[in-house]
């Protein structure tokens, strides 16, 4: 059994998580949080995340106390990129395993997660979906064939509530393709206004769209003369990218410390 604590499971993301840890035979939930200062402190984490019935889980607002209370192997943290730095450092001072779904980290955010990671193992991906993670695979490997001559573009999609963009996986896309075309990140175009003129060669735009329930939409473009490709992948639900969490919660419990990505997690080898 694997002893798995869930962060920020008044969330979209911890509701999920919480309902498929407990739902799977080799996971046991031993600990559940909420934000600081949250009303739902100390109450039932199964009726907090409305799955029905008690888990016999008291809902904690703070990750450092859960971990004092709670043998914990893993925790499992989509929340905010800000939350998940200070989870991080509770995982580190405590010797427990992580995992990271949040986006919007900023590199400075990015390389204190690295700080942590010296001392406990973190898995962070912006995308923890399986099918996602083989999308961005195949987008470099069409980048790296097809070459300079085709017009890149990413294009994301994601309901009202988000509070970052473009996506984690948008900007983990164009990262990629950028590395896959020999550009750097200085190639990458935020949307577009005004008379922007000709499109600049190897300039690789990513645009964002926000509107109603849409849970999460990633297009590659390639525009070349006479054909174009689009790659694209949808969820229609956020159970893949929980159980993709939970997949690395399974593999990052007991390895040794450093951050590791989704790719290390399916023994996607290689260059990307
Ligand atoms: N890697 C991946 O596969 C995926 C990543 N994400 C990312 O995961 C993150 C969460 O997304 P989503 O679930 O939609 O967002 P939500 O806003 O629905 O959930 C975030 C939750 O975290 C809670 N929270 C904030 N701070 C803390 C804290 N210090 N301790 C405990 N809980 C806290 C919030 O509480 P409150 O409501 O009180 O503010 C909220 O319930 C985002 O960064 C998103 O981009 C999302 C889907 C997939
Ligand atoms: O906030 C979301 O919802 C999602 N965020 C992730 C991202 O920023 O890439 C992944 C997924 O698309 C859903």
């Amino acid at each position: 059994m694997t002893r798995t604590v869930i962060t920020g499971i008044t969330g979209r993301m911890g509701s999920t998580l919480l309902r498929l840890a407990r739902d799977a035979s080799d996971l046991q939930v031993v600990g559940a949080t909420a934000r600081p200062g949250s009303p739902v402190s100390g109450q039932d984490a199964g009726f907090v995340a409305r799955l029905g019935a008690a888990l016999d889980v008291a809902v904690a607002d703070d990750l450092g106390r859960a971990l004092d209370s709670a043998k914990a192997d893993v925790v499992v943290d989509f929340t905010s990129a800000e939350a998940s730095l200070a989870h991080a450092r509770a995982c580190a001072e405590r010797g427990v395993a992580l995992v990271v779904g949040s986006t919007g980290f900023t590199p400075e955010a990015h390389a204190q997660l690295q700080v942590h990671a010296k001392a406990v193992p973190i898995v962070a991906a912006p995308n923890m979906s399986v099918g996602v993670n083989l999308v961005i695979r195949m987008a470099a490997e069409l980048a790296r064939v097809l070459g300079p001559s085709f017009d890149v573009e990413v294009l994301e999609a994601h309901h009202r509530m988000k509070k970052d963009a473009p996506s984690g996986t948008a900007l983990r896309l164009a990262e990629v393709l950028a590395d896959a075309l020999g550009r750097t990140r200085e190639d990458l175009t935020f949307a577009r206004e005004g008379q922007t003129g000709a499109r600049p060669p190897g300039e690789i735009g990513v645009q964002a769209l926000r509107g109603g329930d849409v849970v999460g939409e990633h297009t590659v473009y390639f525009f070349g003369e006479g054909e174009r490709i689009e790659l694209t992948h949808r969820a229609t639900n956020r159970d893949q990218f929980a159980l993709g969490a939970l997949r690395a919660a399974r593999w990052v419990a007991g390895r040794a410390p450093g951050l590791y990505d989704m790719a290390d997690v399916l023994g996607l080898q290689g260059k990307t």
